[in-house]
Order: structure tokens, then C-alpha cells, then sequence
């Protein structure tokens, strides 16, 4: 990767707006009058179920496809028709980003670099960074699902870009990738790049993003940081008792249980006052072996796409809006 760092300039206009931006195919929306700002030094995350649009939102955002309607910048210019201005300064690795294949991996980065006109140098230390030090010499048409996209992630960074847009690239990784590809973004952030990525893993989100989009069918539900998105959508707790410990009945009526179900060896109380339960619990069943697990980003998510699926509702907006990003 490149050294240079993008020079901070906070307080200046976001690195993407999108204005309210549809897209139809075939007389579908996949992006339903999307609008949002991506800061920047931020880490954008954008979620949402299979076919949401979050592959098309991205894509217009690059540059790499129209909007019917709407408008989008990027540093304050428009990236489409494709603006070979913005080109040194974003790094786009796509779901179907493609290769050299009969290049070897060095060769297809040394490529990539060239076309970017980016330091030469920079290309050993990116393939170490994506954890491919030790593939240079393999044919890209012989990589694993995963090496290609550790390839199509270095292929995004090595020019250096001050706005990286990745397209779901912890998909094809094992858990040891997973969490180095983290490393990697986690330090791309604390350069001051700009990160806009896709994802399923909501674990992986919760822990990267400064701010998440949720798009359910096209329309862009809700945004905002995943700490306020868990606070504000008040996902309960669930307290894990072992089977045995308190019936069912007793355990309802306690003060602050919400609800109670049975999962594998466990009673599960759902609660929003999870002192209060846990107080009340302690002299009937002692809390040796009681479980505590607090809500998680995932939680609301899978709560929010299914309500969003059965009965589309406008919900809170950014509770972020005016607060300054740090890089
Ligand atoms: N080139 C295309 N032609 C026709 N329909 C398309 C095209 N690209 C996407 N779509 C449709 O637009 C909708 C949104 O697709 P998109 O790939 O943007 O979703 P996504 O949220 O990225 O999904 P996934 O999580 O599965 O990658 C889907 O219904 C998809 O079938």
C-alpha cells in the first residue's frame, strides 16, 4: 500500500453524498430514493438482506453504474460518466472484480499498480498486508475462492486511495483472514482513509463501523452508529438459566422479565432491566451458571428487516448526524 496518507481535512465536504438516488431494472427498484453522507475518515458499513441493493448502491457510488434518478459526488464531484479525476483516489474492489489471470499474483498486483501509477514498492508490502506475502509466484487461475479475494481487496488498496469501497470482501475468507482483513481496515481507518463497505457478518460490522446503513428492499431504513442503533431500537437482554433452577410460570412473573422461552438447557428471560431480574433471581436460584447475553448489533438488525419486510415504516434517523467524525 501506498504511505501517503489522505491529508486531514475534517469540517470539509463528505467523501460521498447520494442524493436521492433510485435505480429500477426492469421496473423493479433495487435503490429506492436512497440518500446519505459518508464522512470523511469514516467507516461506513451498509447492511441488508439478499437483493436489498446494497451491491447497486455501492456500484453507483463508484461510478461503475447509472442511477435512473438522483445524484451522487464523490469529493465533490460526480463519478459518473466514469471521472478518470476521482480514479486515483478510490479503490474499488467489487463482488466480481476482475483478474489477470495468467499473470502471476506479484505480476497482477505490479499491473494494477501501474495502471494506478502507483510506487512500485508499495505492491510487496500490500500482497503481505492481504496475507498473500508468500503467493507471489502462483498464477492467479490457481488461487483458492479466498486468496482471489485477498487479491481483489490488495488489487482496491495498493494505489493508496483516500476512499476504499469493498464489496462484502470477508465473504470468501476463513476466520483467521477474517479477523487479519480487520486489522488491516482498522489501520486503513486510523490513517484517515475513508471506508464503504458491504457485509453479512453483523459481528464483523459492530466491531468496524463508525456508522451502519440498513437498506431493506431498495429503501435505506435507518442509519447510524451500531452502539445508538442498539440503544434506540431497545433490543432486550436475554438471561440464560439452567432447566431445573425456576419453572417457567415463576420465572414470568418475576419483575422486568419481558418473556421466557426454553432453548436447549436453558431458560431464556428476556429483559430490559437486567439488574432488577438478576436481583430477583439470586435469592430463588443463586446465579452460579446464570448466562447474561446483552443485545447485539445482530439483534436489531434481524429485528428491524423483519418488521421492515412486513410493514415498511419510516424509523429514527441518525442519531449522529451532527457529531464530528473522528479519523
Ligand atoms: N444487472 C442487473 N439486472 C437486473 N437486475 C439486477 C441487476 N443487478 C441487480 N439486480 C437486481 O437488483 C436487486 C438488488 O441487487 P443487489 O445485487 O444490488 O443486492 P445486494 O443487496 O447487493 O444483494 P446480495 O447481498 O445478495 O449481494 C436484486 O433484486 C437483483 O436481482
Amino acid at each position: 500500500m501506498s504511505s501517503t496518507s489522505p491529508t486531514p481535512d475534517h469540517g470539509a465536504q463528505p467523501a460521498v453524498t447520494v442524493s436521492e438516488v433510485i435505480k429500477s431494472y426492469g421496473g423493479r427498484r433495487a435503490v429506492d430514493e436512497v440518500s446519505l453522507e459518508v464522512r470523511r475518515g469514516e467507516f461506513f458499513g451498509l447492511l441488508g438482506p439478499n437483493g436489498a441493493g446494497k451491491s447497486t448502491l455501492v456500484e453507483i457510488m463508484e461510478g461503475l453504474r447509472k442511477a435512473d434518478s438522483g445524484s451522487v459526488t464523490v469529493f465533490g464531484e460526480s463519478p459518473w460518466p466514469r471521472n478518470t479525476a476521482l480514479l486515483p483516489r478510490m479503490g474499488v474492489q467489487t463482488q466480481s472484480s476482475a483478474f489477470f489471470v495468467r499473470q502471476t499474483v506479484h505480476e497482477h498486483l505490479r499491473t494494477v499498480a501501474a495502471l494506478f501509477g502507483a510506487d512500485p514498492g508499495a505492491v510487496d508490502a500490500t500482497l503481505d498486508a492481504v496475507g498473500l506475502g508468500g503467493r507471489h509466484g502462483i498464477r492467479v487461475d490457481s488461487l483458492s475462492g479466498g486468496q482471489r479475494q485477498r487479491l481483489a481487496i490488495a488489487s482496491a488498496l495498493v494505489h493508496g486511495p483516500e476512499l476504499i469501497f469493498l464489496d462484502e470482501p470477508t465473504a470468501a475468507l476463513d476466520p483467521e483472514g477474517r479477523r487479519d482483513l480487520w486489522e488491516v481496515l482498522r489501520g486503513l481507518k486510523a490513517q484517515g482513509r475513508t471506508i464503504v463497505y458491504t457485509t453479512h457478518h453483523l459481528d464483523e460490522a459492530e466491531a468496524l463501523c463508525d456508522r451502519v446503513g440498513i437498506l431493506v428492499a431498495g429503501r435505506l431504513v435507518v442509519t447510524d452508529a451500531p452502539q445508538n442503533l442498539i440503544g434506540t431500537f431497545g433490543a432486550t437482554s436475554r438471561l440464560l438459566v439452567p432447566l431445573g433452577r425456576i419453572d417457567e410460570q415463576k420465572a414470568a412473573s418475576l419483575p422486568g422479565v419481558d418473556g421466557v422461552t426454553v432453548q436447549g438447557g436453558h431458560l431464556v428471560l428476556e429483559t430490559r432491566a437486567t439488574g432488577r431480574v438478576l436481583a430477583a433471581l439470586d435469592p430463588l436460584t443463586g446465579l452460579d451458571g446464570v448466562q447474561t447475553r446483552t443485545p447485539s448489533l445482530e439483534d436489531v438488525y434481524l429485528d428491524i428487516t423483519a418488521r421492515q419486510s412486513q410493514a415498511p415504516t419510516p424509523l429514527t434517523t441518525d442519531n449522529t448526524n451532527n457529531q464530528e467524525q473522528q479519523a
